[in-house]
């Protein structure tokens, strides 16, 4: 739409409203003069369609939005392609791989490989490099896909000055601002690292104070690097950087690894791997303090209560945060828009992704609940498909969050992987009773030819029906073995349709066949 007939539409939009009973009246003449004021001295562009984040639904749905023949405008304030692509899955999984040729290289001698001298050398700055190169190349196909679509990119902030409308401030630092409105919009902004409130934190040099987006611009590998926090990203850096050459401590909260609902018998035997790579790990750790000292290689000692050990102090060179995330929301203008958040400050969505007001969608970690790339991109799907049945007008099952919510899977990428599908142990309805079987790493004969038996295999059947329940690995590819399972899963199959499977020999998921005769549990969840 043309900007002179935005500012019509607005002004008979506003005067509209401002003929509603009296107690809209003052609200409403106030925001008409402030729209008015902003419409004369500002540019303003309208659209069909206004995406608000390049995150992982964002940035397809825009494409297909426009596709669909709808004039479409994203506004990204970073970079395209989001989280993932620049500082998440895409860089940590690439650094991850690095990790692993480190540590097989340690190994080289026990498969009878002889390089060098034997000592392995971690250039830093190669593989900072290499991960720079692979976040280029895929946010380069996302920026080149957005283009090639038509749509309309904004490198701005956004900020919501009423309900369907934003206020674009531009990131190129000449404090450039627009407005643009819209008929849709579709919010995508997702989460960053949370700055946990701990004592000190902010009197020690802050190049040193690192949260998952900063230690991955490291050019030299850290002295004796302490993570706080022992979720995702901490194990996943507390090893990866252990292999890469750092003496690593794990500082958690909790008495063990993962929330309430995990699976003792698991968690202990990932914290027993980590612990066999080197990775300290300290338990029940409160009190955590910080302070500045004259050390110059470990300059940070943190000071905190422990369980087991009692007080302890860590002298430390970095620290990792690695203590939850939080949602982009709080400069976002939500009140403006009247769009309702939760206490932690996500946006709350319907099981369709739409929030209170009608029209606008939210998609991705932004909402709250399991954040992964695979569940932002499968809210995109859940926007796409019930775009299409409402344009279509056709009968068909509307797509909800509700429906997927027994099957997403999540894989944490320590190696070996820490894959898992279905309710954790904690999370299973009390009082009913399950079977479970499970068996060691070293029954898999992949693992024993390849020397990678570290490790197990765990499984929850519901024993009324012989369906599976949940299923875990601790494994090598332990992604993949998961997805077999999480197949069987989806299609309903009973336990026994694994167990007499033909898989190819000598697969990882041959293992299939084995769990079965591993040990079997009756348990009843209290
Ligand atoms: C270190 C790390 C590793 C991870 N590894 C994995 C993994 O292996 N597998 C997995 O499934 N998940 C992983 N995740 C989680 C995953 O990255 C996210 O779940 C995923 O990116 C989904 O995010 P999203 O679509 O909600 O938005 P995001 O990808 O977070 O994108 C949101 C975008 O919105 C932009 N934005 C924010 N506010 C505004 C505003 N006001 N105006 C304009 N733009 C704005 C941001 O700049 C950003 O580009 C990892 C996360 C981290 C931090
Ligand atoms: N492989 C993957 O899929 C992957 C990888 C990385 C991140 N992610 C996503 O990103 C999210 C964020 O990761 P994360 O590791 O930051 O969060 P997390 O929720 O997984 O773990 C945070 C941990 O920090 C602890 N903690 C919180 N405050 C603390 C404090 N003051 N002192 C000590 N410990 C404290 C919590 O108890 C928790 O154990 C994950 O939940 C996940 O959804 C996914």
């Amino acid at each position: 739409m043309r900007p002179s007939l935005v500012l019509t539409s607005k002004l008979v939009n506003c005067v509209s409203k401002a003929r509603r009973p009296h107690y809209h009246y003052f609200p409403n003449l106030h925001s008409a003069l402030s729209n008015l004021r902003t419409l004369f001295t500002m540019p303003t562009q309208h659209f069909d369609a206004l995406v608000l984040g390049s995150g992982q639904s964002g940035t397809p749905l825009a494409s297909h939005l426009k596709s669909l023949g709808q004039s479409t405008c994203l506004v990204e304030r970073a970079h395209i392609a989001g989280c993932c692509v620049n500082e998440g899955c895409t860089p940590t999984k690439t650094m991850v791989a690095s990790g692993r040729v480190a540590y097989l290289a340690r190994r080289a001698g026990e498969y009878g490989i002889h390089s060098g001298n034997g000592e392995v050398r971690v250039d830093m700055k190669r593989v900072r490099e290499r991960k720079r190169d692979i976040v280029t190349s895929f946010r380069g196909g996302s920026e080149k896909r957005l283009e090639g679509a038509g749509v309309r990119v904004i490198m701005g902030e956004a900020r919501f000055t009423s309900e369907k409308e934003v206020l674009v401030t531009s990131n190129s630092g000449d404090g450039k601002e627009q407005i643009v409105s819209a008929d849709s919009i579709y919010i995508n902004v997702g989460c960053r690292p949370s700055r946990p409130q701990l004592p000190g934190l902010e009197d020690v040099e802050q190049e040193r104070v690192l949260d998952s987006t900063s230690i991955q611009e490291l050019g030299d590998v850290p002295e004796h690097l302490v993570v706080i926090g022992g979720g995702f990203i901490g194990l996943e850096f507390g090893q990866l950087f252990r292999r890469l050459g750092a003496k690593v401590t794990v500082v958690h909260r909790g008495p063990r690894l993962g929330g309430r609902e995990e699976d003792p018998e698991l968690v202990d035997c990932l914290a027993d791997i980590l612990r066999e790579d080197g990775v300290e790990i300290l338990f029940n750790v409160s009190g955590t303090k910080l302070e500045k000292t004259s050390d110059e290689k470990l300059p940070i000692r943190i000071a905190v209560e422990t369980g087991t050990k009692g007080a302890l102090d860590i002298h430390a060179s970095h620290i990792l945060l690695a203590t939850g995330r939080v949602p982009n929301t709080d400069t976002l203008g939500l009140d403006k828009a009247g769009i309702k958040t939760t206490p932690s400050g996500h946006i709350v969505a319907s099981p369709t992704l739409e929030t209170n007001v009608p029209g606008v969608f939210v998609l991705g970690d932004v909402k709250g609940g399991p954040a992964f790339t695979h569940v932002s991109y499968d809210d995109f799907r859940i926007v796409r498909d019930n775009l299409t049945l409402n344009s279509s007008k056709t009968e068909g099952a509307v797509k909800t969050t509700e429906q997927r919510a027994p099957f997403i899977p999540s894989v944490v990428y320590t190696d070996p992987q820490f894959a898992h599908i279905g309710p954790k142990l904690g999370a299973l309805p009390k009082g009913k009773k399950y079977i479970t079987y499970s068996m060691p790493g070293s029954w898999i004969a992949r693992g024993l030819e390849t020397d990678e038996t570290r490790g197990m295999l765990k499984v929850v059947i519901d024993s009324d029906t012989d369906k599976i329940v949940s299923f875990s690995a601790i494994s090598v590819e332990g992604g993949e073995l998961m997805a077999v399972v999480q197949m069987a899963m989806v299609g309903g199959l009973k336990w026994q349709v694994l167990r007499d499977a033909v898989w190819a020999h000598p697969s990882w998921s041959e293992s299939l066949n084995n769990l079965w005769g591993g040990e079997r549990k009756e348990i009843t969840v209290s």
